[in-house]
């Protein structure tokens, strides 16, 4: 399979196929992406006309026709089909957009292009990305929902992507060639049925959007196939800006997903990590895929720090979440919450939250999709911090009346030990829009948190724990009800914090009763030392 799999004809087919007017198209489609990594060519016949053809935007106006042509064609076919109608299609529909400072009037002056390499605003602020709505507003709601439906899980570059499904809502001007994704979103959206039902008071409704179960484990990835594949434009034909590497600080996630998106696509990727205070898993995932990782005796505030300084003074593109890019590939992620749930929107969407990019990120997918009337409402949004590092539940606390960055203390959620958070106002904007609340978790309730929703067939971070511990509060005080949709944001993937689940599981933490630790039994070698043990297990059970 291998051999195949990178042989020339493995990626060479033909297909004859014909269009709604009857006419024939040849389809030859060559992908040397594993040969060439981070270039997609594409060269086909179009009605007799061969071009090398770069885009791969499926038409948004061709939806309802493909869906007549579905029931009448095997579903290769209408894929291919789609690849010769969707040319130029957004040039046309002037899809763009653009850098604006954040929460500027509509009017404003200050724009740059996202070519231009740029994080900040003129008086130092931070930047959005504003898409041209008036030109996206040309489709009905109906029509954009159709048109990322018919997308899920398609094989076509590249939207089998979660991100790139939504394309025209993300980058809509990127060429397809200069996209670097691994697939990345599509994350399930598991329901939590156990959890609900017997430990939050019989609650149907609840469900936990896995971002973490992701090419490198974390939900990272949605940003950074975007900030990448911007990148991978800036740098090649006919740009060739002269970006000699990708830089950004981290808590672990953000290193691992920049490290692996840039070697895939053969760029150098440079990362500042705080030496002791991300997880060994972490801390390899950089390392095995080739970055300079450079491992500093400071927190990730430091780290932080630092990395602006660097990237002022030498060639380095700056990947950190101040960086507005990343938030349009992790919008996504609500976007396909909504779809999820066949375009119905949830009442509460639970975020643990650090640098707070993420929590905005929602908020800006939610409110993308209402603006366009996808949906008609937008769900209350809760930001959920770990309170050894909770600079945004003190200010919310104080009624958003003064906020102080802070020395964040050591927390098994490692990945939000953050004390002067960049996306601080993006955060507050989201909170303030959607009637949102902070929650705080300790260390034992965000451990007790995750271990419990272990126990109903979950593997989660401690960061899920910082979200479902904020769960768990907001129900005892009666805040969220019984009967209200809930989705739990899951950041990362279990396995990369196993360290810290191997000392709950141990009882090895002090000050911590660990309550729902399950260590291993040991047993000697022997038929009865195994039955003993059995049996005192089974005693009063009809089985195990
Ligand atoms: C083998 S390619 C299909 C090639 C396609 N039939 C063609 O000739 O253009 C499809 C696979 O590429 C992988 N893939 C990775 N990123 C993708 C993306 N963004 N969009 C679509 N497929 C992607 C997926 O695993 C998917 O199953
Ligand atoms: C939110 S439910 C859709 C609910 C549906 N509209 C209904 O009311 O019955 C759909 C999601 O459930 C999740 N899911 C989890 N386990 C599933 C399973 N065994 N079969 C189908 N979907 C599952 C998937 O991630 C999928 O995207
Ligand atoms: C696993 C995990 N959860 C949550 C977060 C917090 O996201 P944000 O910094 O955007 O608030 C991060 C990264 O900082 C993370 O890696």
């Amino acid at each position: 399979m291998a051999a195949a799999a990178f042989s020339p004809s493995f990626f060479f087919s033909l297909s004859s196929i014909t269009d709604s007017e009857g006419k024939n198209d040849n389809v030859i489609s060559t992908v040397n992406r594993f040969r060439n990594p981070g270039s997609l060519l594409l060269l086909r016949h179009c009605r007799g006309t061969r071009i090398s053809c770069s885009s791969t935007a499926s038409d948004p106006t061709s939806v309802h026709h493909h869906q007549q042509l579905k029931s009448r064609r095997p579903p290769e076919e209408n894929i291919r089909e789609e690849a010769c109608r969707r040319d130029e299609a957004n040039a046309s529909h002037g899809f763009s957009a653009c850098y604006v400072p954040f929460d500027a009037p509509a009017d404003t002056a200050e724009t740059y292009s996202l070519d231009d390499v740029v994080y900040r605003s003129r008086s130092g602020g931070l930047l959005d990305v504003r898409h041209n709505l008036s030109a996206l507003k040309r489709f009905p709601g109906s029509h954009w929902r159709a048109l990322f439906d018919s997308r899920v899980g398609r094989t076509t570059w590249p939207y089998g992507s979660g991100v790139w499904s939504k394309k025209e809502f993300v980058l809509p001007e990127i060429d397809p060639d200069h996209i670097v994704s691994l697939f990345e979103g599509n994350s399930n959206l598991f329901w939590a049925e156990r959890l609900g039902r017997d430990h939050l008071g019989g609650m149907p409704d609840l469900w936990v959007k896995h971002c973490g179960i992701s090419h490198t484990g974390s939900f990272k990835d949605l940003g950074m196939t975007v900030l990448v594949s911007q990148v991978n434009r800036l740098r090649s034909a006919p740009l060739n800006r002269p970006i000699a590497g990708v830089g950004c600080a981290s808590t672990g996630d953000t290193s691992a997903a920049l490290s692996a998106y840039c070697a895939a696509a053969g760029i150098p990727a440079i990362v500042f990590l705080p030496t002791d205070r991300i997880s060994l898993a972490q801390l390899v995932q950089p390392i095995a895929n080739g970055a300079t990782v450079l491992s500093i005796d400071t927190d990730f505030d430091g780290c932080m720090r630092l990395i602006r300084e660097v990237t002022a003074e030498l060639p380095i593109y700056l990947a950190n979440s101040l960086n507005s890019l990343r938030l349009e590939g992790q919008k996504t992620a609500a976007i396909e919450i909504l779809q999820q749930f066949d375009w119905e929107v949830p009442d509460w969407v639970i975020v643990p939250g650090g640098n707070l990019g993420n929590i905005y990120a929602f908020y800006k997918g939610f409110e993308m999709c209402r603006e366009l009337e996808l949906v008609d409402r937008v769900p209350r949004l809760v930001c959920a911090q770990a309170a050894n590092a909770n600079p945004l539940y003190l200010y919310y606390k104080s009624g958003w009346a003064d906020f102080k960055p802070m020395v964040a203390a050591d927390t098994f959620a490692s990945a939000i030990q953050i004390g002067d958070p960049v996306s601080i106002d993006r955060a507050v904007f989201a909170l303030k829009a959607t009637d949102g609340i902070v929650e705080e978790a300790t260390e034992e309730e965000l451990m007790d948190a995750m271990s419990l929703a272990d126990r109903t067939g979950m593997f989660a971070c401690p960061h899920t724990g910082v979200a479902l511990a904020a769960l768990f509060k907001l129900r005892e005080r009666g805040v969220i009800k019984t009967n209200d949709r809930t989705i739990v944001v899951s950041t990362a993937h279990g396995l990369k914090f196993s360290q810290s689940k191997v000392a709950y599981h141990s009882k090895e933490i002090a000050n911590m009763a660990c309550q729902y630790a399950n260590p291993p039994v040991h047993v000697k070698a022997n038929f009865g030392s195994v039955m003993d043990v059995l049996k005192k297990k089974l005693e009063g059970k009809l089985s195990l």
